[in-house]
């Protein structure tokens, strides 16, 4: 069962002159139930663009965007937002953590804006906090937390909804190389273990190596797409060898570290 399926997506920008940019093109993505994809491009490449339209902040110039079987860009605000509270899960490179609330105040937000019970929420709580080993953390405020710690308290956040589909953007991009490590071993176990849907935009082929399949994007199209054989190293080593195909600026990221 697909749970983002987009159809002819294209994404074209006006200027102040007048001048149309065409961002994206054609972009016919399918990500099905269970799969942990990344999408990869150099810069410009349209990459922000795609996921500010799969998080639905912005919306398609032509095409067709389904997730788990709705179009919402049909829906009225109000309608949206609950979609998008209920449907999708986000995690930013720069955590979007609320300072005022502790750790655990911020992983069931999503629950109490849903107004779930708070036994509930507890037995909600607790296997996730376990498996991202932050249990010992969540009466901490956030400014108290590592930069780690931080970002697995944003994936319990963005989880702990259940989700169909969890957008992840550049998720490690302000980790040290242990830290991202930690992390990205983290979203391997939500995929693997509790069935997440993931889609992570990245610059980074270390990260990107963790995914199932990576979709290359190019001037605002598809280009290719790459799937993970058993070995982790040898998913890096071809991720590169796309990046230095496809040319482009990829932020020098691009150093061997698997
Ligand atoms: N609001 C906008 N108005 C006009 N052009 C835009 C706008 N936003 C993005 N663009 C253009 O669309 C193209 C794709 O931009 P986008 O930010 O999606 O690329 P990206 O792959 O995410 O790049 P990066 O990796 O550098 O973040 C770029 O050429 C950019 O200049």
């Amino acid at each position: 069962m697909s749970v983002l399926k987009t159809t002819g997506l294209g994404k074209v920008y006006g200027s102040t002159k007048n001048v149309l940019y065409t961002a994206l093109k054609d972009v016919d993505i399918e990500v099905e139930k269970g799969e942990f994809v990344g999408v990869m491009g150099p810069s410009g490449s349209g990459k922000t663009t795609l996921l500010n339209i799969l998080a639905t902040i912005d919306k398609p110039s032509s095409g067709k965007l389904e997730i788990n079987g709705i179009d919402p860009t049909v829906l009225n605000d109000h309608k949206l937002a609950l979609f998008r509270r209920r449907e999708l899960g986000f995690v930013f490179q720069d955590f979007n953590l609320l300072d005022a609330l502790s750790v655990k105040e911020n992983i069931i937000l999503p629950l109490v804006m849903e107004g779930m019970k708070p036994k509930k929420i507890e037995e909600r709580l607790k296997p996730i906090v376990e498996m991202l080993q932050i249990e010992q953390l969540l009466n901490k405020r956030t400014y108290e937390i590592s930069g780690g710690q931080k970002q697995r308290t944003a994936i319990a956040r963005a989880i702990i909804h259940e989700p169909s589909l969890l957008l992840a953007d550049e998720l490690t991009g302000n980790l040290d190389s242990k830290s991202a490590k930690d992390v990205m071993d983290t979203l391997k176990k939500m995929n693997e273990e509790l069935g997440a849907t993931i889609l992570m935009v990245t610059h980074d082929p270390f990260s990107a190596s963790y995914c199932q399949r990576i979709i290359f994007i190019k001037d605002g199209q598809p280009f290719t797409q790459i799937n993970r054989g058993s070995s982790r190293q040898v998913f890096f080593q071809q991720i590169l060898d796309v990046q230095s195909m496809l040319g482009g600026d990829f932020d020098d990221l691009s150093f061997p570290r698997a």
